[in-house]
């Protein structure tokens, strides 16, 4: 026997339930009618997107994507869909996939397995299902699973014992750096594991903090992949299943490098947070260093060069090399660019605060009044245009809290929040190879700040790939510092860095989103308290 699938790899805006059941019937009908499918399979929660969060705790919210379901029921005729969307029990609310069939609903299966690390809060909102769900699909038995199911061995398992000839996996599975090799890895051994073969359907698109890369991939019974979906891109990847000899029949569309996939997720991220609240374009100020140049260049490639606005604001201690880097990279990109000098007003400022100040020399409050007119200065433009700041930090800087707060750190979306500097130089090699975007010297020139005379990011932290490493490590791998240490690194550095890794939590709190493309971020992924007397900081109470 064989099965013709189509894997509806989606984006599914999380809340937009009228505009995700109009993709879901599309898409139905186009599967259905151009691609000859006899069966399609949708992300997971793609009636709501993902994750809905608490408005999953409305039961108005609830109700329409249940009701949401008459429309993709009426589409089914001719054809079977499975589609993921939250459903009530007697037992609670599931994280389900209703299976539609010539205009019924066939069977309901819900997720077993709710991840709650990282960015997932499943069992916050969702009761987990406790069986096999497997329908007949013109005479094959197709069993269902739902994202982190596949993870583990029992939910495919089980399938297959319920009979089984096939499993399909629908996900929203968010976008880290080495991700996909993650999933092929899975996908092997629980092909390996089960004999059968295995799609896995992924969604796509950028939701506040996480990246949808689709990618969608159908494997054989003996764990290879057989046909892979376009990465970051919407569309139907249609599939033919032969189920006597649990091999798979597709199409393998090139895949984007490591750098490339990191680059095209912060895209994904930037365009869609600023399409889905609305904005008609973005604010930025360049300095003529690497990470603006970098934001700017995302931007560009996010919402076109008409819509990115670029304002290099010179103070006393701007180098000439920064006036003209910043004016040759907005040239190369093609954005608008003016620049306003922040002088009289840091000289006002300066004036007002002369008497509270009096006596005091001077030090960090002077370098981040700099910041502050600048942040203060881009809202402005963003008050009267309707274009969204972006905060052009890197994660390196945010870990150890080189960024000001109310300065640097103000506006709306961070796309380089969770890219530490190293990465930032490797993204702007890998866009400079596609097409020049910037000149030479931001590749060697010494990172600073320039909010004071002759100052260079080195002279306050150690060197950014020492910096890189410890930070790695410790957020990511969460190594002890003895660990750290042990691995070639300063203790007297390694002290440093943690510590200011700990003092900082405040200010990455008040930080603006930015999209994860690494196994732990900043924000929603990596959740430490502010307040904290871990370790051995003596608690004052
Ligand atoms: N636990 C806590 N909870 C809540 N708030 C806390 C806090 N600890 C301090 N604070 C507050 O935070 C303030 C300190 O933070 P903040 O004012 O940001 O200032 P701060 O962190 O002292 O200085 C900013 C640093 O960022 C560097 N930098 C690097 C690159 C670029 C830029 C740039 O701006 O372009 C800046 C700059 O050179 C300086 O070293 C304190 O005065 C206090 O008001
Ligand atoms: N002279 C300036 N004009 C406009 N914006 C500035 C200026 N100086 C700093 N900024 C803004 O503040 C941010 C933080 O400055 P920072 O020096 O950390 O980054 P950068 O200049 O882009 O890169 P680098 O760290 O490599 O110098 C910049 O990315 C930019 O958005
Ligand atoms: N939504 C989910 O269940 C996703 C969990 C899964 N392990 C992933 O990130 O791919």
């Amino acid at each position: 026997m064989s099965l013709r699938v189509t894997m509806a790899q989606l984006t599914c805006p999380v809340g937009d339930i009228e505009g995700n059941t109009r993709r879901i019937v599309g898409a139905i009908e186009t599967a259905r009618d151009r691609e000859g499918a006899q069966l399609v399979v949708f992300p997971e929660l793609a009636v709501t997107g993902y994750p809905p969060d608490d408005l999953l705790l409305r039961d108005d919210f609830t109700r329409a994507a249940e009701n949401a379901l008459q429309a993709i029921q009426a589409a089914s005729r001719g054809v079977t869909a499975v589609v993921g969307v939250p459903l009530r029990d007697r037992r609670g609310l599931h994280n389900a996939a209703v299976v539609v069939q010539d205009g019924r609903v066939i069977a309901r299966y819900a997720k077993r397995e709710l991840p709650t690390y990282s960015v997932f809060d499943d069992s916050r909102h969702f009761v987990a299902g406790d069986s096999p769900c497997v329908v007949d699909v013109a005479g094959t038995r197709v069993g269902l699973s739902i994202c982190e199911d596949i993870w583990w061995p029992t939910p495919a398992r089980e399938a297959v014992a319920a009979g089984a000839e096939f499993v399909v996996n629908l996900n929203a599975s968010p976008f880290h750096r080495r991700k996909q090799a993650e999933r092929e890895a899975v996908l092997r051994e629980r092909a390996l594991d089960t004999h059968r073969p295995l799609l896995y359907v992924n969604m796509v698109g950028g939701h506040d903090e996480v990246v949808y890369d689709g990618g969608s991939l159908a494997v054989d019974a003996g764990g290879t992949v057989q046909a892979r979906a376009p990465r970051f891109r919407s569309g139907l990847c249609t599939v033919e299943v032969d189920t006597d000899h649990g091999n798979v029949n597709g199409e393998q569309s090139t895949q984007p490098s490591e750098e490339g996939a990191v680059y095209q997720a912060l895209v994904t991220g930037l365009r869609d947070y600023v399409q889905r609240n609305g904005f008609p374009g973005v604010v930025l100020g360049l300095s003529g260093g690497i990470d603006s140049a970098v934001a700017a260049a995302v931007a560009v490639d996010a919402l076109g060069a008409d819509r990115v606005q670029a304002v290099m604001m010179p103070s006393r201690y701007t180098a000439p090399m920064s006036l003209d880097d910043a004016q040759a990279i907005a040239r190369m990109l093609g954005i608008r660019y003016q620049t306003t000098s922040i002088e009289p007003i840091f000289q006002s400022f300066l004036s007002s605060l002369a008497p509270s100040f009096e006596g005091l020399d001077p030090d960090v409050t002077e370098e981040n009044l700099q910041s502050r007119i600048r942040g203060t200065l881009l809202m402005a433009l963003s008050n009267k245009t309707g274009r969204m700041v972006l905060a052009c930090g890197n994660k390196s800087e945010l870990a150890v809290g080189y960024a000001t707060l109310y300065g640097d750190m103000c506006g709306g979306y961070a796309p380089l929040k969770d890219v530490y500097k190293t990465e930032v130089y490797r993204l702007a090699r890998y866009r400079q190879s596609l097409k020049p975007a910037f000149p030479d010297n931001i590749f060697s020139r010494p990172p600073t700040a320039e909010l004071a005379a002759g100052q260079k990011d080195e002279d306050s932290l150690p060197p950014y790939p020492v910096l890189d490493d410890i930070l790695e490590r410790y957020v990511e791998h969460d190594e002890s510092e003895a660990l750290i240490v042990a691995a070639g690194h300063e203790p007297a550095t390694v002290a440093q860095v943690t510590r200011l890794l700990r003092r900082n939590e405040y200010k990455r709190r008040q930080s603006a989103p930015g999209p994860k493309v690494t196994p732990r971020a900043f924000g929603r992924d990596r959740r430490y308290p502010i307040s904290s007397g871990w370790p051995g900081v003596p608690v004052t109470s």
